[in-house]
């Protein structure tokens, strides 16, 4: 059990908090002219966590970016194909990212808190972001909220005012798991959050990620099969068809068929560790 169970009994559910299925059809995503995945279709169910495998380089993270248009930062980047979210098609002219961005938040694979920040601070970051004005006794409560949300206000409620940065590893990633629901997204997307962490500490972030997923529709890249089979309730498997091919999704399941029964070979092959 982790540190922070009881965080999560006592967590108020926020009733407005409403997960929302990804639809993505015909999704190409490209760096500059370099098709780095093709012809991605697939509907990543509500209040669940589905894991996003494959070897390196198939495009996990970049597809995993295109779903918060965190993707068209860098220069040169684009998509082609659709991705609707509750029904608003996150690339359509009329949408602002950083409203996307808002609805669908991240969690990195380095826990980034805001090295001048105080825990409380980092919390609310998002939000002053956002240029949302709090009284005093609101900012509290979502501290509060958040950081019970994140199993970590027991281990942290005596030193909200001190540095987010003095926390150990496992602490600054939930700190940043915080910070993601502080805004009240509607999905998670994770890049790998655990890959900078100690087993007890992986531990403590894969509870959490049960846990939310009753709150949320959860997306994790993850180059641990365990890891993916011990979380998700989906797997997609991603491949590349040769070197300087783009990334395809091959095929996604309920994990439990993926790891016992794949339609596929080349996933067979992947999860038995003939490759990757
Ligand atoms: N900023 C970028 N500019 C140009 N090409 C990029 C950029 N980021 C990734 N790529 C390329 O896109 C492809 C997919 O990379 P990506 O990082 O998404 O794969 P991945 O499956 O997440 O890999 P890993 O498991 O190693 O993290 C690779 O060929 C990579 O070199």
């Amino acid at each position: 059990m982790s540190a922070g169970t009881d965080d999560r009994a006592s967590f108020e559910r926020n009733t407005d908090l409403m997960a929302k299925s990804i639809d993505v059809s015909d999704l190409n995503i490209f760096y500059g002219s370099f098709l780095a995945v093709e012809g991605v279709n697939m509907t990543i169910p509500a209040r669940s966590v589905t894991a996003l495998i494959g070897p390196s380089g198939c495009g996990k993270s970049t597809f995993l970016r295109t779903l918060n248009r965190m993707h068209e930062v860098i220069p040169g980047a684009r998509v082609e194909g659709k991705v609707v979210v509750d029904g608003n098609s996150l690339y359509d002219p009329t949408i602002d990212p950083v409203e996307v961005r808002r609805q669908v938040g991240m969690v990195f694979q380095r826990p980034n808190p805001f090295p001048t920040m105080s825990i409380a601070d980092n919390v609310l970051a998002g939000l002053r972001l956002n240029n949302k004005k709090l009284k005093k006794s609101e900012a509290e409560d979502v501290v509060e909220r958040s950081l019970k949300g994140a199993n970590l206000w027991n281990e942290v409620k005596d030193r909200l005012g001190k540095p987010g940065m003095g926390l150990s590893g496992g602490q600054q990633q939930r700190l940043c798991i915080a910070r993601a629901i502080a805004v009240r997204p509607q999905v998670l997307l994770m890049d790998e959050p655990c890959s900078a962490l100690d087993p007890i500490s992986t531990s403590a972030i894969e509870d959490l990620i049960h846990e939310l997923r009753t709150d949320y529709t959860i997306v994790i890249v993850t180059h641990n099969m365990q890891q993916a089979a011990r979380v998700s309730e989906d797997t997609a498997f991603f491949n590349l068809a040769g070197a300087g091919k783009p990334g395809r999704l091959i095929e996604m399941s309920p994990t439990k068929k993926i790891f016992s029964n794949p339609d596929e070979e080349a996933t067979e092959a992947y999860i038995s560790g003939r490759f990757g």
